[in-house]
């Protein structure tokens, strides 16, 4: 087989550690990579551009008939996340009736922070959609949703704010993990079982190598995404890439809350390729 795979890459830190391998070669896989956040490779996806993808996890609620989930892998944290920021002048409880403005790069991050805000919180704020430019957005509000890069290159500069790191605030409120992104596959790719294999095999030598090789992946961060050591370190620490049946509760919890309040409008079945899916 060799037909190239149009793969998604966020370009966030949350995917070094699967992709490296990968990228460099170190795992052989006959790949194209388009490189993006969340929403284009959404977007992406849904216009039928891509074949494999990591996409925003609500975006496979919505579009759950077009794709099959690929095992073992995610973006989640269990808690902390440090990398998804609600940054505000203002205790969230008191965000009532204020402007919050929102990054264009989500689309989980907004409807967990719609769920906390109409369920945990209580309140009602007016919310914006903006470029992920963290001044700016909180000239024009109150508070503001960073997700990825955006919000680790601001969670040391905001001691004046009230922050909240809204995988601590989910685990709070439900007690579980959140699942932030999955990997998805076209549904036509999936008519090539063994085209599959080798790249869900590769994913897991990636991931796996890159467990094995923690202090070379630092490195190669600190270079790319120009980030703090520890912050880098800090981040690898919390971010999750698996997709076990804890996660998968915890994924399925998240889309009921997101259908309670009407931002879905119904819990799909997580179709995960080879749990007796496909050959
Ligand atoms: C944990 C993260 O998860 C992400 C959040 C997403 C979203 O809010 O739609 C999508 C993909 C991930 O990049 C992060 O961006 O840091």
């Amino acid at each position: 087989m060799d037909a190239r795979i149009r793969l998604g890459r966020i370009n966030y830190l949350n995917c070094l550690p699967v992709y490296y391998g990968i990228e460099k070669g170190i795992v052989p896989i006959n790949v194209d990579l388009f490189h993006g956040p969340p929403t284009k490779l959404n977007k992406m996806f849904i216009d039928g551009k891509l074949d494999i993808t990591p996409i925003s996890s609500i975006e496979y609620a919505r579009n759950s008939e077009k794709s099959l989930i690929l095992p073992n892998m995610s973006i989640s944290a269990d808690g902390r996340v440090t990398s998804i920021l609600l940054i505000s002048k203002l205790p969230a409880e008191k965000l009532d009736g204020k402007t919050l403005t929102m990054t264009k790069s989500s689309a989980t991050s907004v409807v967990l922070l719609k769920i906390l805000l109409a369920k945990y919180w209580r309140v009602k704020p007016r919310l914006l959609t903006r470029e992920p430019d963290l001044s700016s957005m909180l000239t024009q509000g109150d508070a503001a949703l960073l997700i990825g890069d955006d919000a680790l290159r601001e969670s040391r500069n905001v001691k004046e704010f009230y922050v909240y790191d809204l995988g601590e605030v989910w685990k709070n409120y439900t007690g579980l993990p959140m699942v932030f992104a999955l990997w998805v596959i076209r549904n036509s790719y999936s008519a090539d079982p063994q085209g599959l294999a080798n790249v869900a095999g590769a994913f897991l030598k990636s991931k796996a190598w890159g467990v094995e090789n923690m202090e070379t992946l630092i490195n190669e961060a600190e270079q790319t995404h120009h980030l703090p050591r520890d912050l880098i370190s800090e981040h690898f620490a919390h971010i999750k890439h698996q997709l076990n049946d804890y996660y998968q509760t915890a994924l399925l919890r998240y889309y009921k809350e997101a259908a309670d309040i009407d931002l879905l409008k119904h819990v799909p079945e997580l179709k995960i390729w080879g749990d007796n899916l496909v050959g």
